[in-house]
């Protein structure tokens, strides 16, 4: 006799996911199971494609069906859109962002979308770096935005990934010096909304060093799934760092983890790593807030020639400084998958096993209702509790 839906729901309870904790049914993971001919079709509520972690709980479900005499058919849902998202079509926008400049965040945006691309992912970067928008130089981009019949803007493609940026306005009477506040929301946010990404799994978005006005707007206008905040080693760096992970914080947008970038000196005639700085900052403020440390990323002469020759490392393959990115890029999806199940799985900041982490501002307001003490906002705190069906953190 051939098993039937309910026989294999019940049979997918042995499949644990990796980082929550608990088996997929029991998360809510599971949106459908259909038997038909022999088939089972599950659908997932899966989000982070190419992750490692999510591509191994497909092969568990696939050995559980078959186990059970059926050919496994394994399809993601979407069910849990935002339909209102000014950007329906993109799975992920994960903004990469610093509390100031020159620490390398251009590097790791145009690498980790290399690196993206290069396993399969459909990606788009947008470099909002309003006051130095310097990737289309990095990337090697020399094509210019077109425009669709409705007038949509129309990203120029190199390596597989497709790019907007402030830099293709510059040629009309935008001055970046010029630019206030409300002009910036507007610049922003039709760069964002008025581009025709097409399907994206991720967006990454260049932000400008900082925690000023232009980050805040894309956190109000977009559904951020989660922030990479890059910094060096240096305690002034490290300072900057902790008011960027608060900015995420306290709005509610999950961080997917800190980069270290130019942690240690990779020599090229030795090819041994020194440590120029002191070392195990990124790792002390990552755990400070409890959010993971993505990467260590040497300052490799690689980088830079591949940032100067318009080529990002990850495309000249088999370097040390490559491996780097694409292991980022590995620990990323991982890291977006967690958090997207996190959400549709109601678990919250306080659920243990949760990716999601409350603002120390939360907690100070937990603590205080604890004690008694009265509250200081009346909003009811960031948090990050997340319902399912699209709300909760980041929107
Ligand atoms: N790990 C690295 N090894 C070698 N060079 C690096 C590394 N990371 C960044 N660089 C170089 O440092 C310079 C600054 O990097 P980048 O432009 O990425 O910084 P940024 O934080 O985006 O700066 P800004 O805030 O000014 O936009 C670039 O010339 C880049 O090639």
């Amino acid at each position: 006799m051939t098993a039937d839906a309910d026989q294999v729901r019940e049979r997918l309870r042995t499949v644990e996911d990796p980082v929550l904790g608990e088996d997929i049914a029991t998360l809510g993971l599971i949106d459908d199971v259909r038997v038909e001919d022999g088939v089972a079709t599950v659908a997932v509520a899966f989000n982070a494609p190419y992750s490692g972690d999510e591509k191994a709980m497909g092969d568990r479900i696939r050995e559980e069906v078959a186990a059970l005499g059926l050919e496994p058919n394994v399809t993601v849902s979407l069910s849990w859109e935002d339909p209102d998202s000014p950007l329906p079509d993109v799975r992920n926008v994960v903004p990469i962002a610093s509390g100031k400049g020159g620490v390398g965040k251009t590097t790791v945006a145009t690498n980790l979308a290399t690196a993206l691309a290069e396993s399969g992912a459909r990606v788009g970067l947008l470099d909002a770096d309003i006051y130095g928008p310097n990737v289309p130089g990095m990337i090697g981009i020399e094509a210019k935005p077109g425009l669709t019949e409705d007038g949509k803007i129309i990203p120029p493609e190199a390596d597989g990934i497709k790019l907007m940026s402030m830099a293709f306005l510059s040629e009309d009477d935008t001055d970046p010096a010029m630019l206030r506040g409300p002009m910036i929301d507007k610049l922003l946010s039709e760069l964002i909304e008025e581009t025709d990404w097409g399907h994206l799994d991720y967006l990454l978005v260049d932000l400008p060093p900082g925690t000023g006005d232009e980050q805040l707007t894309l956190l109000q206008n977009v559904p951020v799934t989660g922030a990479v905040v890059v910094t060096t080693p240096e305690d002034i760096a490290l300072e900057d760092v902790r008011k960027g992970i608060r900015m995420f914080l306290d709005r509610g947008t999950p961080v997917l983890g800190i980069v270290e970038n130019m942690s240690s000196f990779r020599c090229p005639s030795c090819g041994d790593e020194h440590e120029l700085y002191g070392s195990g900052g990124g790792a002390d403020v990552a755990a400070e807030y409890d959010v993971p440390l993505l990467a260590e990323i040497p300052m490799d002469p690689d980088i830079r020639s591949g940032g100067d020759a318009d080529k990002p490392v990850t495309v000249l393959q088999g370097t040390p400084a490559a491996e780097r990115f694409f292991d980022l890029r590995d620990r990323v999806t991982d890291r977006v998958g967690a958090v997207n199940r996190a959400k549709r799985a109601g678990l919250g900041a306080d659920s243990p096993n949760s990716p999601l982490v409350a603002s120390p501002e939360a907690e100070a307001e937990a603590s205080r209702t604890a004690t008694g003490q009265p509250g200081a906002s009346g909003g009811g705190g960031g948090g990050c509790g997340g319902g399912a069906g699209g709300g909760g953190c980041g929107d």
